[in-house]
């Protein structure tokens, strides 16, 4: 190694921990997520990147059955050996990564500490045609995550689209403080609640992202501009009443029920090829 790839080498950061192994220690927050969760002894429970526990037995306390999913061949052991050790029959090792892990068919939930650097893989995952068993997802994720994903009138045309399908609540910040060792970031608790009734229906989701993603190519442009080139003036004047818009509402401002009917009004007035593909 030459001078200056040793200087390198030693200014180095200490390597990040991608498997994001920040155990949860309060038991404060353990009973936040559990009371958040509303588990019933038969519902089944993911909880993905198990690590050694923290909440997997509290989980099997309360839910029917319980799948812990862990990539980590230590942590994975270790939990096979605490499930033989304890009463918790209802828990199943699954040592896997949870990215190609194959979900429930059957109505489940999740409850889960997940590594930070893979939440938009996981959220793909539960939120998309794989997790349409899903019922509610309990997770902490890092704060910043939370706030944009349960923000207002989001821009990001996918979040925008599993709002059509699923609520998203922000419950608590949680101090890094919490974790052993502590995240660089502090976290939050959110929960996403699978919609008795969605905004759109399941199979136009792709659509509507196309969508959303047309109307809000301009943000800061009036609805009635943003909207000119799908609808008729005559169609305008009907649909922007319906959805409780006026022409002076601007496309950032349309709120999850609107985006539903505006949708919905598209594809009954508009000729299907003229829609935003
Ligand atoms: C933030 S820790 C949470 C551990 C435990 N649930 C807790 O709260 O104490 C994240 C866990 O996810 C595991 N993990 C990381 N990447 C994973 C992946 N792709 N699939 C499954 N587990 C993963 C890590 O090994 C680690 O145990």
């Amino acid at each position: 190694m030459n001078k200056q790839a040793k200087r390198i080498h030693r200014n180095k950061r200490p390597q990040e921990n991608f498997t994001g192994q920040h155990l949860l220690h309060s038991p404060k927050t353990i009973k936040r997520m559990l009371a958040v969760a509303g588990l019933k002894p038969n519902d089944t429970v993911v909880d993905i990147g198990a690590g050694k526990g923290g909440l997997t037995f509290p989980l099997a306390a309360q839910a029917g059955k319980v799948i812990a999913v862990e990539i980590d061949a230590t942590f994975s052991q270790l939990l096979r050996n605490k499930v033989l050790a304890s009463e918790s029959s209802n828990v199943s090792i699954v040592q896997a990564d949870i990215r190609t892990f194959r979900l429930p068919t059957s109505p489940f939930s999740v409850v889960a500490n997940i590594p930070f650097s893979i939440t938009t893989p996981i959220l793909e995952k539960l939120l998309g045609a794989e997790g349409k068993a899903m019922q509610k997802a309990v997770l902490i994720v890092e704060k910043g995550a939370a706030k944009r994903f349960t923000g207002e009138a989001p821009r990001d045309t996918r979040l925008l689209m599993w709002k059509m399908f699923f609520i998203f609540k922000l419950d608590s910040v949680i101090p890094r403080t919490h974790f052993a060792p502590p995240p660089r970031v502090d976290a939050a608790l959110i929960s996403i609640t699978r919609r008795q009734e969605p905004l759109i229906p399941m199979q136009e989701a792709k659509r509507f992202r196309a969508f959303a993603a047309y109307v809000l190519s301009a943000p800061q442009l009036v609805v009635g501009e943003a909207l000119r080139g799908l609808f008729t003036a005559a169609q305008l004047k009907r649909v922007l009443p319906e959805a409780g818009l006026s022409r002076e509402n601007t496309a950032q401002e349309i709120t999850l029920e609107q985006w539903g009917t505006l949708f919905h009004a598209m594809l009954k007035h508009v000729p299907s090829y003229r829609w935003p593909r």
